[in-house]
């Protein structure tokens, strides 16, 4: 025990034994919701996530995985895979990025942090640049936190700003980006009156451009030059943000959206990249010598790339042609670890302790693993958006690349089978006491909104967890490999996606458009997820506990903990579990 008297040392559960090995796996964006044809999981043959439910009820429960139930401001707010999955990994509920950004603007703190000050020495000369999501879907950013911005900005001596938008379509409605860009430019049109020089300078969709994730980890992966085309994601960004270069060029935000939707036929989601140009066809906002710049996103993982084109000297993702010595912050600090980026207007949740951390200083040995999209969910977002491993002896993270370059409705398998491999493998090698997934493909495909391949994907994912026992040509996998080595499951989610793709009125009716057309639901849901517990290696007296109805996804590290045989620390969200003497 430390002078301040803490300790990593977790008390021993006074039922639970050592040693089990637990299989730790997430449905990404596998919610329970009545069942309907818009509920694709509902629709999909799921046989083993069915037999979880209804052979071992009293091992399935729900729990929450939306609004304050995960540190997001109101109940409101869906779920998402970083604060899902931090509150996985830390077992306490922390106020999130959505939530502190709130605070800071309302109270006016932000204009009085280091941060600000920072960009602030700019205003005098240089232009302040925004870059970051356009949208009220409140995942990775807020339309309200940029106008309130703006405002402060200008108040704060912001003379000339330039916004650069990403279109959303993913956490809100495909379409909606035409109005999110009117009511910003109704704003900045008022700045304008104000003698503030404010526009829009570029843009383009969100998976397309600036807002790719999780770089690949070379050190994974053999074939890495046919890998790298997600830095192009953040190069198209940087291609119109930085050197004022698009194939598209227009005079106007608004209409530059309206004209590409039309003419590209792409959804906000995938909008090509644009700039805005003066009358002479001259970009109005490269960002140059002398400039500030904001990526005003609140969530770390799609900002992580950018951030590092931004501020790093030495970079070789792609050629920058142009590195200009700018002052960059970012909304929050996105990666504790690497200190990235090293100015930022808020400061981010602090989350410590996290589960994994303690787990290696009491020696439970982990394997985590994913594919590229979701890879830092299991581990980043996991760990308390730090990256690395706490223990290299006793960690061993690996990440299977995913298919770049499409949309995953054209593969909706994606890597679920390798990743359940690979668990697989992990589990029997029996050189780990945690094997922790994340399958992907409800929460991927359910994004880009094709129900049916939305459908398949929930298929393929049931699929990863368990081989239908009927059929014995098929190869073990993850629950199969824990009742061969005797070990525990735990089976859950991040939060909701795939089991609801349509927009519903107050009284759950699909809504329709005005052509009479359902409207589709890409983003994430308000549903709660399911939670499993089982295998051969359960003590037979655990149940849930009755006393944590309101439970959610917080209270799954305590009870983890207690599976491998810990007490959890007093602070965390109590255990969903107790062990009665049979
Ligand atoms: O794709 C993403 O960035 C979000 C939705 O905006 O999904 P998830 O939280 O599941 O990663
Ligand atoms: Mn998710
Ligand atoms: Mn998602």
């Amino acid at each position: 025990m430390g002078s301040s008297g803490f300790s990593w040392k977790l008390a021993d559960h006074p039922k639970l034994p050592k040693g089990k090995i637990v299989a730790m796996v997430v449905l990404d964006g596998w919610g329970e919701a009545n069942p309907d044809k818009y509920n694709c999981i509902h629709v999909a043959e799921t046989p083993t996530m069915d037999s979880l439910k209804k052979d071992a009820p009293e091992k399935w429960r729900l729990v929450r995985a939306h609004g304050t139930a995960v540190g997001l401001p109101t109940e409101d707010d869906m779920g998402n895979s970083e604060v899902g999955h931090n509150a996985l990994g830390a077992g306490r509920i922390f106020a999130q990025g959505a939530k502190l950004v709130d605070f800071a603007l309302a109270s006016g703190k932000i204009y009085g942090g280091e941060g600000f000050s920072y960009i602030k020495e700019c205003f005098d000369t240089g232009t302040l640049h925004l870059i970051g999501l356009l949208s009220d879907g409140g995942v990775h950013s807020r339309l309200d936190q940029l106008q309130l911005l703006l405002k402060g900005a200008s108040e704060n001596g912001a003379k000339r700003i330039r916004v650069h938008v990403l279109t959303d379509g993913r956490d809100v409605l495909d379409g909606s980006s035409v109005g999110f860009a009117e009511t910003l430019e109704n704003d900045l049109s008022k700045l304008r009156e104000r003698g503030i020089d404010a526009q829009i300078a570029s843009g383009g969709g969100r998976m397309y451009v600036t807002m790719d994730r999780y770089e690949v980890v070379t050190q994974t992966i053999l074939a890495c030059s046919l890998l790298q085309n997600d830095w192009d994601v953040v190069k198209r960004g940087w291609d119109a943000q930085v050197l004022g270069e698009a194939p598209y060029k227009f005079r106007n935000g608004v209409e530059a959206i309206k004209k590409l939707r039309e003419d590209t036929k792409a959804s906000d989601q995938y909008l090509p990249p644009f700039v805005i140009v003066d009358e002479c066809g001259k970009a109005v906002g490269p960002i140059v010598d002398g400039d500030a710049v904001v990526t005003l996103n609140f969530r770390a993982d799609r900002m992580v790339m950018i951030a590092k084109a931004l501020e790093y000297e030495d970079f070789d993702k792609f050629d920058r042609v142009r590195f200009p010595k700018i002052h960059y912050a970012g909304m929050l600090q996105y990666d504790g670890e690497l200190k990235l980026p090293n100015h930022y207007l808020v400061s981010p949740p602090e989350i410590e302790r996290t589960s994994g951390e303690y787990l290696v200083h009491n020696g439970v040995c982990t394997f985590a693993c994913s594919e590229t999209v979701k890879f830092g969910h299991v581990t980043f977002f996991w760990n308390g958006n730090r990256s690395g491993y706490f223990n290299s002896e006793m960690e061993e993270y690996v990440e299977i690349p995913s298919d770049s370059g499409i949309t995953f409705n054209v593969e909706p398998k994606m890597k679920a089978l390798e990743i359940a491999e690979k668990a697989r493998d992990a589990i029997l090698s029996r050189k780990f006491h945690q094997v922790r997934v994340n399958l992907p493909n409800s929460d991927m495909v359910g994004h880009t909104g094709d129900i049916e391949a939305t459908v398949v994907a929930c298929k393929a994912a049931d699929e990863a967890v368990k081989t239908d026992s009927y059929d014995l040509m098929k190869a073990l996998i993850i629950l199969d490999a824990i009742e061969q080595v005797g070990g525990i499951y735990v089976v859950t989610a991040d939060h909701g996606n795939a089991e609801d793709m349509v927009k519903r009125n107050k009284t759950g009716q699909p809504l329709l458009d005005k052509n009479g057309k359902i409207q589709i639901l890409t983003s994430h849901t308000l549903q709660p997820v399911p939670i499993a517990i089982g295998g051969p290696g359960l003590a037979p007296g655990v149940r849930y506990r009755t006393d944590v109805p309101d439970g959610g996804l917080a209270n799954v590290a305590a009870t983890v903990m207690n599976l491998h045989g810990f007490e959890a620390p007093s602070d965390y969200e109590p255990t969903l579990i107790e062990v009665v003497d049979n």
